[in-house]
C-alpha cells in the first residue's frame, strides 16, 4: 500500500466514522470534518492511491492547464481529451475568471520560477488563485486556492491549501497533481523535490460516494506498492512539458471506482 493510500484513508475512515452531516449547495449532503492534513516526502515516494485507479494523466492535463497555459478555456482542457471542467462551462466556453486566468493575470507561474531561481531564501513564494474582486465572475471558486513555496538546502517544499476537499474525487486528483507540479518545478529549478503538505480546510465525503470509498477502504489489505515517477529529464523550460513527458512508471491499482460529481 502506498503512504498516499495509508492517509487518504485514515481520513476516509475518520469522516464516516465521526463526520459532522450537513447539506450544502449541491443539494447532495455530505459528511464533514475540518483541518484534515496529509503530508509527503517526495524524495520517498510518489503520492497516488492504489487502492482505487487515479486518472493520473486527466489529472495531470488539469494541473497543465492551469499552470502552464493557464487558461480559464473549457475547449483547451478538452482539446487535451480531459472533460472534468464540462459541467461549469459557461456559454463563452470559459470557467470565468477563475484557475489559469489569476495565474495569467498576474504572472504567477513566472514570478515563483523566478524567485526560485534567484531568491531562493525569500520567504514571500506564495500562489494563491483567492481574488476577492474576481469572485463573483468565477463559475467556481478556486478549492485547491493556494500553494506557499519554501526551500531548504536544495530541497522544494510545497504547502497546498485547500478550502473544500471532495475526498471521492477532487482530492485523488489534488493530492497527486500538485505533488508533480512540485516535480516539475524542481526540475526547471534546479532543485529536488522535497517535502509536500496538503491542508484541507472541509474535507467531506458525498453521501452518494459512501458506497464506492467502503469498498476501497476493505482494499486496503490487498493493496499494491507505490509507482515511480519519471519526467523527461532534457526538460528545463517549465512551459516545455508536455503530458508524455510526465509518466508513472509500473502504476499497480485495484481498479476504477466510479463515482458521480456534484454540480
Ligand atoms: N463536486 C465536485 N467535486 C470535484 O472534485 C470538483 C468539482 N465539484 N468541480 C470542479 C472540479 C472538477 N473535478 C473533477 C470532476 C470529475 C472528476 C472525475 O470524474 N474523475 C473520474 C475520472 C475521470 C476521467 O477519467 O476522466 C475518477 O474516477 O476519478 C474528477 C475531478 C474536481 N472538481
Ligand atoms: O480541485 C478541486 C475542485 C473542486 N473540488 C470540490 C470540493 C467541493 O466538493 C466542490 C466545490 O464546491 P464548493 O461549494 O465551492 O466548495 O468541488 C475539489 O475537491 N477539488
Amino acid at each position: 500500500m502506498s503512504k498516499a493510500d495509508t492517509q487518504y484513508l485514515t481520513i476516509v475512515e475518520n469522516i464516516l466514522k465521526n463526520g459532522y452531516y450537513a447539506d450544502n449547495r449541491t443539494g447532495i449532503p455530505t459528511y464533514k470534518l475540518p483541518h484534515q492534513v496529509m503530508q509527503f516526502d517526495l524524495a520517498e515516494e510518489f503520492p497516488i492511491l492504489t487502492t482505487k485507479f487515479v486518472a493520473f494523466k486527466t489529472a495531470v492535463k488539469e494541473l497543465l492547464w492551469i499552470w502552464q497555459l493557464q487558461s480559464n478555456n473549457v475547449h483547451d482542457l478538452q482539446a487535451m481529451n480531459c472533460h472534468v471542467w464540462d459541467e461549469w462551462m459557461r456559454p463563452d466556453g470559459t470557467i470565468g475568471k477563475a484557475y489559469g486566468y489569476q495565474i495569467r493575470k498576474y504572472k504567477q507561474t513566472d514570478t515563483l520560477l523566478h524567485t526560485l531561481k534567484t531568491d531562493p531564501q525569500n520567504r514571500r513564494m506564495i500562489v494563491s488563485l483567492w481574488n476577492i474582486e474576481d469572485l463573483p465572475d468565477m463559475a467556481l471558486e478556486p478549492c485547491a486556492y493556494q500553494t506557499l513555496w519554501d526551500v531548504n538546502d536544495g530541497r522544494l517544499n510545497c504547502l497546498l491549501i485547500q478550502r473544500s476537499g471532495d475526498m471521492g474525487l477532487g482530492v485523488p486528483f489534488n493530492m497527486t497533481q500538485y505533488a508533480v507540479l512540485v516535480h516539475l518545478i524542481a526540475q526547471v529549478t534546479g532543485l529536488t523535490p522535497g517535502l509536500f503538505t496538503h491542508v484541507i480546510n472541509n474535507a467531506h465525503i458525498y453521501e452518494n460516494h459512501v458506497e464506492a470509498l467502503q469498498t476501497q477502504l476493505a482494499r486496503k489489505a490487498l493493496a499494491p506498492d507505490a509507482p515511480t515517477l519519471e519526467i523527461n529529464k532534457n526538460i528545463k523550460d517549465f512551459y516545455a512539458f508536455t503530458p508524455e513527458d510526465i509518466q508513472l512508471i509500473h502504476y499497480k491499482h485495484l481498479g476504477k471506482l466510479p463515482m458521480e460529481v456534484a454540480v
